[in-house]
């Protein structure tokens, strides 16, 4: 693996964004990276849960980081989220994002026929990791998704031996017992990048220094605050700030979540993401006014 420096600050989940056909448009990224470089977002994460990979097609998966490679324009990393259920389609992710010049690779379990001891999950990405091993590899653990509860931090200490350019993971779960964990494995060896947004301040405290996220994209003020809160030691101001957080994250799940309710602020925003792919379903006129009032109700958008 190349030197490769840790990652710190917030990298911003990206939305793929599609037409009203449901194609994927990448005419918008250049305008969208733009409001990433001037967010001051560290990265983004291409292709993740919130750019809906398992939706796509590998051509499409490949046509997008390779956008965002190119509009990024070396202002921020690019991360590229290459996990499949298919470990063949992975591996040809994986080439792809490091000839690519991406900066680092991501992978989530398989969550079809899942892995159900750490040697399978190991054994599922070593191959993967093993094909862009210029890059530093992540795994994405996200249980609430992929249904795969393994213990992440023995992953860790074992997946190492076989794949040297395993990095970290990118911690999306509430189990903050084991992100501590992982965080103190090796006196702080490996990488945790905070996942959920709405406990940004738990992972912290923990000790992680980077966060992946999708309310990152509409919100960086606020994690930025949080951030810089939680390092001058004023947790009072980080908690409120935190809430800040919770407020639009309570918003986006009464709009189906992240995704969806994320893609409609997008939106909202100016950045025409468009509607999700199926089976997600497309935000009606009535649903976008309905946001629209909850937003400017807690001072988000204004008039
Ligand atoms: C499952 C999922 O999408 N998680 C995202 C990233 O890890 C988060 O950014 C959430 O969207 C966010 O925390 C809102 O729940
Ligand atoms: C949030 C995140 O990491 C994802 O969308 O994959």
């Amino acid at each position: 693996m190349k030197n490769y420096q840790r990652l710190k600050g917030l990298i911003a989940a990206s939305f793929t964004p599609m037409d009203a056909q449901g194609k994927i448009n990448l005419s918008v990224i250049d305008k969208y990276a733009d409001l990433m470089a001037k967010s001051d977002m560290t990265g983004v994460f291409v292709c993740g849960t919130t750019g809906e990979s398992q939706s796509l097609t590998t051509i499409e998966r490949k046509r997008i980081l390779e956008q965002w490679i190119k509009s990024s324009n070396g202002r921020f990393k690019v991360i590229a989220h290459v996990g499949s259920n298919s470990q063949v389609e992975a591996i040809e992710l994986a080439r792809h994002a490091a000839e690519t010049g991406a900066d680092a690779i991501a992978a989530m379990a398989p969550c079809f026929f899942k892995p159900e001891t750490v040697k399978d999950l190991i054994d599922f990405f070593t191959p993967i990791a093993n094909s862009a091993e210029e890059l530093p590899f992540y795994y994405y653990n996200m249980p609430s998704m992929t249904g795969v509860f393994l213990p992440v931090a023995t992953f860790l200490a074992e997946g190492k031996k076989v794949m040297p350019n395993l990095a970290g993971t990118k911690f999306t779960h509430n189990n903050l017992m084991e992100m501590g964990e992982c965080l103190a494995l090796n006196d702080g060896e490996f990488e945790v990048l905070h996942g959920y947004d709405e406990i940004l301040i738990s992972g912290l405290a923990f000790g992680a220094v980077a966060g992946v996220g999708s309310t990152y994209n509409y919100l960086p003020e606020v994690y930025h605050g949080i951030l810089k809160a939680v390092e001058e030691g004023d947790f009072q101001h980080a908690r409120k700030l935190q809430m800040k957080s919770i407020e639009i994250v309570k918003i986006i799940i009464k709009y189906g979540g992240g995704v969806r309710g994320g893609k409609a602020i997008m939106n909202l925003i100016g950045i025409d993401c468009g509607p999700c792919r199926l089976p997600i379903p497309a935000v009606s006129k009535e649903e976008y006014d309905m946001l629209k009032n909850d937003l400017l109700k807690i001072g988000f958008l204004s008039k």
